[in-house]
């Protein structure tokens, strides 16, 4: 499997992403629900569900996991997902969504990172990135169809898209929150708000943890549409035709212009910033709040 340009590593995970698969139904295909014709069929695994349209060359991507928690797994499965577009010349743009209830990714699965040996936690920060860079150096057209809540994580994988549609609803609140559960946003995630939203938006939001409602993302311009949720779907298809509008070749090297300093930012630091990553998880002190932090979640629930 080719890995992001430049890469010196290979997690475990992405070296044999089929041993993760085991027993789901990645690169099986079956009939779209009222589909059938040329280009209906989707295929998918257990976290991602892919629903083709040969005719339009457009993809919708539907995350499927608990809370779309980004667990190694769904990383993995992402990535496969990714590839396996890119490598279709079929296909010119994906609308990313989710299948979840009221939440469009609830961000890094904390399970991956709290109670974890270092090992571990290397593994599973060094495929964030992959997905980061895969996502953020995509040549297709990515569109965020944004149904849900969309904390840190969920925030940084709408980011990487080209364009967003929020849906208006109060509750579905999207920002980098790190601060606010005492961990910091490593250097890419900031320089891709900073990228999206400026530096001193980006310098308020990061330090505050700010998770801001539809109307305010719109305002700051971390989303470029909010409409009523059962628009959201066709806006993120409108969306879509107006940037396949522009010749491929002309809007890829474009936005390779454009973002190809800060993903070579993390290609040049990749090691240095996963060990960042693993000594500041592995501290007594983070494990200790990761801690208590799963432990609200699970009660709030109750
Ligand atoms: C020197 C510096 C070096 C650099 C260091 C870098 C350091 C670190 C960088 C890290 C970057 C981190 C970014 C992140 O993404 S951290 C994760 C942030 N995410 C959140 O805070 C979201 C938490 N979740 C929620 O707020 C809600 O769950 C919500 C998404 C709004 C959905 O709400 P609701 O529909 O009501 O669902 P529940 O709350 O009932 O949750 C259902 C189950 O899912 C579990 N859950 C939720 N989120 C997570 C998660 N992020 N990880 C793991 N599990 C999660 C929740 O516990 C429920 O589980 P269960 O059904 O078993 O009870």
């Amino acid at each position: 499997m080719a890995l992001a340009s430049g890469v010196r590593f290979a997690p475990r995970a992405l070296l044999r992403p089929w041993a993760l698969l085991r027993g789901t139904t990645l690169g099986r295909t079956e009939p779209a629900a009222g589909g059938g014709g040329d280009g209906a069929r989707r295929f998918g695994s257990q976290r991602v569900l892919v629903e083709p349209d040969a005719a339009s060359g457009v993809a919708v991507m539907k995350l499927r996991n608990p809370s779309n928690a980004l667990s190694l797994e769904l990383l993995t499965e992402l990535v496969i997902s990714l590839e396996k577009l890119e490598n279709d010349k079929t296909f010119r743009g994906i609308i990313l969504t989710s299948d979840c209830p009221r939440v469009f990714c609830a961000g890094l699965d904390l399970t991956e990172i709290c109670g974890r040996n270092p090992a571990h936690c290397a593994e599973y920060w060094k495929a964030m990135q992959e997905l980061w860079l895969r996502m953020y150096l995509s040549s297709l057209v990515l569109v965020a169809a944004i149904n849900g809540a969309c904390p840190a994580g969920g925030c940084i994988i709408a980011l990487s898209c080209d364009c967003r549609v929020l849906a208006d609803n109060p509750k579905y609140r999207i920002g980098l929150n790190e601060t606010l559960l005492g961990i910091i946003a490593p250097f890419w995630l900031k320089d891709t708000y900073v990228n999206t939203i400026g530096h001193r938006a980006s310098e308020q939001a990061l330090q505050l943890g700010s998770l801001f409602p539809p109307a305010e993302a719109l305002q700051v311009g971390l989303v470029d549409q909010v409409v009523p949720e059962d628009q959201v779907q066709s806006t993120a298809l409108s969306e879509m035709a107006r940037w396949l509008a522009v010749p491929d070749h002309a809007r890829q090297l474009t936005k390779n212009m454009m973002r190809k300093a800060t993903a070579d930012r993390l290609l040049r630091q990749r090691d240095a910033d996963t060990q960042n990553f693993v000594s500041f998880v592995c501290r007594d002190s983070i494990q200790k709040s990761l801690q208590a932090y799963l432990e609200k979640l699970r009660q709030r629930k109750g």
